[in-house]
């Protein structure tokens, strides 16, 4: 099974080594000092389960890698636009497209039945390129845990292994697309249920992203450390029920056990947010916290401490121009 991974940094670069473990002839698209190094030494990844390298076919240009039987999309939010224009030559006619990022999806109002039907989120997807040039037929989607971080070019390092990926159709059909990609994660060691609900597994991921993003961000410091001031422990459980809450106006039910879970979480990791404001790279800040914030509008969910947060978060962002001015 031919599989690119488009945007092969921390997660891209873990479920590369994953896919290509699990039998797949896997590319990936990276660019810089990153790609440089995993044209000349390969992939390697740090995990839980031992060190793994492997050999992948690494290009900046899809062109060179020509078209898959899957693709894996794994960039931050800011860079899909960019995914849209590029991704064509990977694309056979029934070629599926697998976005695993975090964050309310450019995908979730577009198939299946969902309250508010054929809204387009276009803080994610802007000129609706990803609509057009992808589609939602092809898309599968996902939402993935694992810590992890590119901590040299070419090597990736994931904290620990409770790692899974899950994968779901839009429309919550269990395919046979799904389960083959599935099939090639869980046969590399990267266990990936395949749900009907993937709209429920991306917000029970984006509460964990809420609660600890915004003040990571802040304080600068990894969930661990943040959270270890009972104040910012307690305020992390309010924005997981705040999340929680907008998850409920739009018809998602998330149990009191992943309210605990996510309220509890200890790993020493910097969230992905904080290692961009860090390295300077564009925040994904509209996925992750902007559209919560604006389906909580829509629907009239209570957001009171969430907004504040993301409010601080925008202006951290904007004092090092990393977020676009107010006005
Ligand atoms: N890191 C983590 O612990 C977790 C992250 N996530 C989510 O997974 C998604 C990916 O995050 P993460 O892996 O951390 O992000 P990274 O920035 O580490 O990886 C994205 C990679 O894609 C590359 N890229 C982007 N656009 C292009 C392009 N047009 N051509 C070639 N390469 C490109 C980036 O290059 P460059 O660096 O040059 O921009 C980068 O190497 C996000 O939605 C994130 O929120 C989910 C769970 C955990
Ligand atoms: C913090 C973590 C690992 C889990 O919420 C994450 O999703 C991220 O770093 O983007």
């Amino acid at each position: 099974m031919r599989i690119c991974v488009f945007g092969a940094g921390a997660i891209g670069g873990h479920l590369a080594a994953r896919l290509a473990r699990g039998g797949a002839e896997v590319s990936v698209v990276a660019r810089g000092a990153h790609l440089a190094a995993m044209q000349a030494n390969g992939l390697t990844v740090h995990a839980h389960d031992g060190t793994h390298v492997v050999p992948v076919r690494a290009s900046a240009d899809p062109a060179d890698l020509g078209p898959q039987d899957a693709v894996v999309v794994t960039v931050k939010a800011p860079a899909l636009p960019a995914v849209a224009a590029g991704i064509g030559p990977l694309l056979g006619p029934e070629t599926p497209v697998a976005f695993v990022m975090n964050g309310i999806p450019w995908w979730y109002f577009l198939a299946g039945e969902v309250p508010h039907a054929g809204l387009r989120l276009t803080e994610i997807d802007p000129d609706g390129v990803l609509e057009r040039r992808i589609g939602i037929g092809r898309t599968i989607g996902g939402v993935v845990y694992s810590a992890t971080e590119v901590v040299a070019p070419g090597v990736v390092r994931s904290e620990h292994g409770n790692i899974r990926v899950i994968v779901g159709e839009p429309d919550g059909r269990i395919s046979d697309r799904a389960k083959a990609l599935s099939a090639v994660l869980e046969a590399g060691g990267m266990p990936s249920p395949v749900t009907p609900t993937i709209r429920t597994s991306v917000w029970t991921k984006l509460l964990g992203n809420l609660s600890s993003g915004p003040i990571c961000t802040l304080t600068r410091r990894g969930v661990r450390d943040s959270l270890s001031d009972p104040a910012l422990r307690a305020m992390a459980r309010t924005i997981a029920e705040e999340g929680r809450g907008i998850a409920a106006s739009l018809g998602i039910s998330i149990p009191d056990a992943d309210i605990d879970r996510v309220a509890a979480s200890n790993m020493q990791h910097k969230p992905s947010i904080l290692q961009d404001l860090e390295l300077r790279r564009p925040m994904e800040i509209d996925a992750l916290f902007g559209v919560p914030l604006k389906l909580a509008a829509l629907t009239g969910a209570s957001a009171p401490n969430l907004s504040l947060l993301v409010a601080l978060v925008k202006q951290a962002a904007r004092g090092e121009g990393l977020y676009p001015p107010i006005g």
